[in-house]
């Protein structure tokens, strides 16, 4: 069996003079109230979590949650206190300090909020930055750098400097450099946080168009639940240091784990995230369907099909029929109701 490409064994990070006192046999020893009291800071704490092969897995929560940390942690540039980061079914700090950093270099991409580009070198010099750092000729790393500079869509301006880019130009140049590698991993923190909102959806689809041809594994940070729920397979809510829950949007949505979950993604735009699926009903047994719908199709897609008041709708996978839906139990889902069951 094929390991996670990355998982978390109860790891915690604690910052602190004291910190060390809580770590037994390589576990933390102590409730959060112990720790406060030692003037210790358990930034990460207790976090268990499995990221799949080709995953776009989103870490979110509100600021001082643990993110940035939990993510150093995955990235080898933090040993936590305790617990274990395996990366492949191995100890990530159980490599040497050189080995770490071959892998962190040759498998691991990085895209930061702030876009971290060399002022000093032009579009292409950037990009092709890490291979310089991985010792590869300069025909190879500008052959390179040109296919990734096409990829963001920034064909015809690598002679620019990143002070003569917009904003999100500068971020698809951090992509581009990202990417220039070809990590299997790819973790960003937070990358359009600086962006205003229309060319932050532009960013994230950006994210998906690539995502859909190069299949990289991904672990996103963010602190906008839209966002994760445009672009993740699962998301990890974060607490104190803690995971709340990980789920899909939709399971997040319709089943949260705690308060916290249920008001985070009390906003959530639920006609985007629910599927036909997570919101049908039994099928009457004598049903007569007006229509039917993919079991896949998400509310907003289809909503506009189901629109008379009476008309029962079969849900479908491959040509079987698993539900129905109708107008009421649609709006019922919709607006955060226990919905009623579909009419004969
Ligand atoms: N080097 C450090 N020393 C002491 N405390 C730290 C250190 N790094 C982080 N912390 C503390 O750990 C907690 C989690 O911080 P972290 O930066 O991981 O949160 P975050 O969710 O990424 O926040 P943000 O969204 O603001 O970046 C915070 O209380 C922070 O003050």
């Amino acid at each position: 069996m094929s390991h996670p490409v990355l998982a978390c064994r109860d790891v915690a990070k604690l910052y602190g003079a004291k910190a060390r006192k809580f770590v037994v046999d390589g576990r933390l020893s102590a409730d959060a109230a112990t720790l406060a009291e030692a003037g210790v800071t358990a930034a990460v704490r207790d976090v268990n979590l499995e990221i799949q092969r080709g995953q776009t897995f989103v870490i979110m929560g509100l600021s001082g949650s643990g993110k940035s940390t939990l993510v150093r942690c995955l990235s080898g540039l933090t040993a936590p206190t305790a617990g274990a980061v395996l990366f492949e079914g191995r100890d990530l700090f159980k490599y040497s300090e050189s080995e770490l950093i071959q892998i962190r270099r040759h498998q691991m991409g990085m895209v930061f909020q702030h876009f971290a580009l060399l002022p000093h070198l032009n579009v292409l010099q950037n990009v092709a930055f890490p291979l310089e750092v991985q010792g590869r000729t300069r025909a190879e790393r500008e052959a390179k750098a040109h296919q990734m500079i096409e990829l963001v869509g920034l064909k015809g301006r690598e002679a620019r400097f990143p002070s003569e880019l917009s904003g999100g130009q500068q971020q698809r140049v951090g992509i581009a450099r990202s990417l220039a590698a070809d990590p299997d991993l790819w973790f960003l923190d937070e990358p359009f946080s600086a962006l205003d909102p229309l060319i932050r959806r532009e960013m994230q689809d950006e994210v998906l168009r690539l995502q859909g041809m190069l299949k990289k594994t991904i672990v996103f940070i963010t602190h906008d639940f839209d966002e994760a729920a445009r672009i993740a397979d699962r998301i990890a809510i974060m607490k104190d240091g803690k995971v709340e829950q990980i789920g899909s949007a939709e399971e997040l949505v319709l089943t949260p784990a705690t308060d916290y979950v249920r008001a985070f993604t009390r906003e959530a735009p639920r006609a985007k995230i629910l599927t036909a699926r997570a919101v049908m009903r039994p099928a009457p047994a004598d049903a007569r369907f007006a229509g039917l719908i993919d079991a896949r199709a998400r509310i907003a897609a289809f909503a506009h099909q189901v629109e008379s008041t009476d008309a029962v709708y079969g849900v479908v996978d491959n040509g079987r029929i698993l539900g129905a839906i109708d107008r009421l139990a649609m709006i019922d889902v919709l607006v955060g109701r226990e919905p009623r069951s579909v009419a004969a």
